[in-house]
């Protein structure tokens, strides 16, 4: 077993964290949970999502959120895009890189993206090629990708199927994303096994929700792969719209604290993390989800 010695957190509280809160978090509030990410260590970090405002109100004022945020150059700051229309508002709004979602799941990407999986691999097509001309890099996320919410067996092939296709039309990562946080370690592995038989290891990232309190046996079953691309969204905030049942990302802080204390270098300053936690915690009237950040409220100082 060889654990990576470093690990890339990719930041979705701000947009997978909030999309699916029925208050409405005004702009100021996003673009001060994304300055204190960033000022804590978060080097990667999802703004928001140009989709329909129709169909997830909270994201709608992503142009805003991204006008607003005082940009550091050592930062990505990344945008979620359905299609053209999606692309074009992020190239507005100076994204620095654009994600492209499908799914394992045939009914899920019906209720999320209104298509078939085939079809919205067909849509991407265009995006992915103006990204490319335009020099902006784009991930790709394979969503149900240890379960469904929806009666339905996922195997790790129909994942690998997918994934494969994404990194064919150029995407620089693949994340696996257990939507509904139903996947166990040996399940997992066995997912990461069959994806990392058609697309390199390298660029395969995780992204698990946590609503069975297994996502960072997960992480850790994944990292022992040597994956070394972790999603993860502060204070545990998070829940797919279009997901019944689904309920948060792991928290950022649990993900944090596991890695420092196997001595796993994520450049993020836990003090700072919890703090930030707290901060979204306290406007959402309610306390985070995390056990890290709850145990640490108040003894860092
Ligand atoms: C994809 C569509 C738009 C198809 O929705 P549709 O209704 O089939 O699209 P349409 O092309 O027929 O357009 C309908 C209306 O939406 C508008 N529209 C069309 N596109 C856009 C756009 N980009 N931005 C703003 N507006 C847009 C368009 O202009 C039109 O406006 P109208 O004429 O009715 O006024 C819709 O289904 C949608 O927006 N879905 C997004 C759902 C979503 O954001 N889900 C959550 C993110 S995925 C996720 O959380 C999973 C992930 C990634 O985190 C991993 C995991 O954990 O699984």
């Amino acid at each position: 077993m060889t654990l990576p010695s470093k690990v890339r957190i990719f930041e979705v509280g701000a947009r997978d964290g909030l999309q699916n809160e029925k208050q409405m978090v005004p702009a100021g509030i996003k673009v001060e949970l994304i300055e204190r990410l960033v000022d804590a260590g978060v080097k990667a970090i999802e703004t928001g999502s140009f989709v329909s405002p129709k169909w997830v109100p909270q994201m709608a004022d992503t142009a805003e959120v991204m006008e607003k945020i005082s940009r550091r150059d050592d930062v990505t700051y990344a945008v979620l895009t359905p299609n053209m229309k999606g692309y074009e508002g992020a190239v507005a709004s100076g994204a620095d890189e654009i994600e492209i979602f499908s799914a394992a799941s045939e009914k899920f990407n019906q209720r999320n993206i209104n298509c078939s999986i085939a079809e919205s691999l067909e849509r991407f097509a265009p995006v992915t090629e103006a990204a490319k001309a335009a020099g902006i890099p784009y991930r790709a996320s394979v969503s149900c990708a240890l379960g469904s919410p929806f009666d339905e067996e996922i195997t790790p092939e129909a994942v690998a199927d997918v994934s494969k296709k994404l990194y064919d039309m150029g995407a620089y990562e693949v994340s696996i994303a257990d939507t509904i946080g139903v996947g166990t370690p040996i399940r997992t592995k066995k997912v990461i096994e069959a994806v990392a038989n058609v697309i390199p290891l390298e660029v395969i990232g995780v992204h698990f929700h946590d609503t069975y309190g297994q996502a960072l046996a997960n992480y850790l079953a994944a990292l022992e792969m040597g994956i070394s691309k972790l999603d993860s969204s502060v204070a545990g905030l998070g829940g797919c719209p279009y997901a019944p049942g689904a309920t948060g990302n792991v928290a950022t802080e649990d993900v944090v604290y596991m890695l420092d204390g196997m001595g796993i270098d994520s450049g993020i300053d836990l003090k700072k993390l919890v703090t930030t936690a707290w901060f979204i915690s306290d406007f959402l009237d309610r306390a985070p989800v995390s056990s890290v950040a709850r145990a640490l409220k108040g003894k860092l100082g």
